[in-house]
């Protein structure tokens, strides 16, 4: 089936733009760089919710040629093509510049969110990826915001959904995702252990066809713990709750100690691992894979994949933001969305 995908330029001072354009102009490449997933990329649908203004000033700005079409939200979108965008408008408050944040264009780049789910919830597209945004310009505008993976929890009224990061060879999804550091012990709960733990096997078989993947589970301190004597969380929360989910057909394997468990001779026998906090794991995966890998939500009703960086306003318009994760975050929205629809 030919699946229909939105991506959301993201910030527009950031190199959100900047990538889908280098993208557009390398379609051409498209079955090579994304060979991995077996997509059909001459069936791909594709649309950018932005400003057109902005997208064809920073066009210039990068010296490439990018014929922009625009398509309203529940209008078919065209097969994608080399050279090519379709766009689905939203204007923007103010024209933006390049590297220089503004916050009266916060309100726009939510907007551009909320068409991208709500298309998806009804079915008008199969996925949405989403080009960075800039939390901290968003909470200036007035706007409580930790994140697309928390904004898309509210919107999609989920219970739970999981933060992934995926490159080639590695997985690592998250328990907790963008909280102060000093807030993370207390919300390690067996509660959200075993839902984060439920929706990343049954995605891990739903979404990427791995039947009963095999997850390692780090521990939350120095030696997962060092038997309580370099906390107590291991013993307290994270081993009963492990051994509930077993009980349940949830068997994962941990809680290991986080600083050996992503050696290879334990990743090689892994098909994700679970790491209690953002900065645990996260780090690990963009050593391995920064601008080969992509953000992914689990959990939704909708698919949504990301970009693995963030708005890098020091490249916006140099040309020198590599387009390498928007690749991969296409990639897997579009398997993702073959997935649920076959
Ligand atoms: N998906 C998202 O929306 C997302 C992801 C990560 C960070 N962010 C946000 O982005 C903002 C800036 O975050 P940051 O500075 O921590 O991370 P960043 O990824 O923007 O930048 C980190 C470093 O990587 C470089 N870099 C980033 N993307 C690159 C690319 N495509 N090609 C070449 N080099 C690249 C930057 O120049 C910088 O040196 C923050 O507000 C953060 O919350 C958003
Ligand atoms: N934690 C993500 C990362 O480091 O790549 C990033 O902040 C984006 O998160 P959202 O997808 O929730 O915006």
């Amino acid at each position: 089936m030919s699946q229909s995908l939105v991506v959301t330029a993201g910030e527009s001072s950031g190199i959100g733009p900047d990538v889908i354009l280098k993208v557009a102009a390398d379609w051409g490449h498209a079955e090579e760089y994304l060979a991995w997933s077996q997509v059909d990329c001459s069936e791909l649908r594709l649309g950018v919710i932005a400003d057109p203004d902005l997208l064809q000033r920073r066009a210039e700005q990068l010296g490439l040629e990018i014929a922009l079409t625009q398509v309203l939200p529940n209008e078919s979108l065209p097969i994608m093509q080399a050279g090519h965008l379709a766009v689905i408008p939203v204007a923007l408050a103010e024209p933006e510049r390049a590297g220089q944040l503004n916050a009266a264009n916060a309100a726009y780049v939510l907007k551009t969110l909320e068409i991208a789910v709500d298309g998806c919830l009804s079915g008008q597209w199969q996925g949405m990826v989403t080009a960075p945004v800039h939390k901290g310009v968003i909470n200036e505008a007035g706007v409580p915001f930790t994140g697309h993976t928390e904004f898309l929890q509210a919107r999609t009224q989920t219970e739970q959904v999981v933060m992934m990061l995926a490159t080639e060879g590695l997985r690592v999804a998250l328990v907790t995702t963008h909280l102060p550091l000093k807030e993370v012990a207390d919300a390690i709960t067996p509660e959200r252990i075993a839902r984060v733990s439920r929706v990343l096997y049954r995605a891990l078989e739903r979404d990427f066809g791995l039947s009963q993947p095999r997850i390692l589970v780090c521990g939350l301190n120095p030696h997962a713990g060092e038997d309580g004597h370099l906390g107590r969380e291991e013993l307290d929360v994270i081993i009963p709750t492990l051994k509930a989910l077993a009980q349940e057909g949830i068997p994962l394997i941990g809680p290991l100690p986080a600083d050996t468990l992503f050696a290879q001779h334990h990743l090689k026998n892994a098909d994700a691992v679970l790491a209690m906090y953002h900065d645990q794991g996260l780090p690990v995966l963009k050593h391995a894979g920064f601008g080969r890998a992509a953000n992914i939500t689990l959990g939704m009703p909708i698919v949504r994949t990301s970009v693995d960086h963030g708005t890098a306003l020091d490249l916006a318009g140099t040309g020198n933001a590599h387009e390498g994760s928007l690749w991969t975050a296409l990639g897997y929205a579009a398997l993702m969305a073959d997935a649920r629809t076959r």
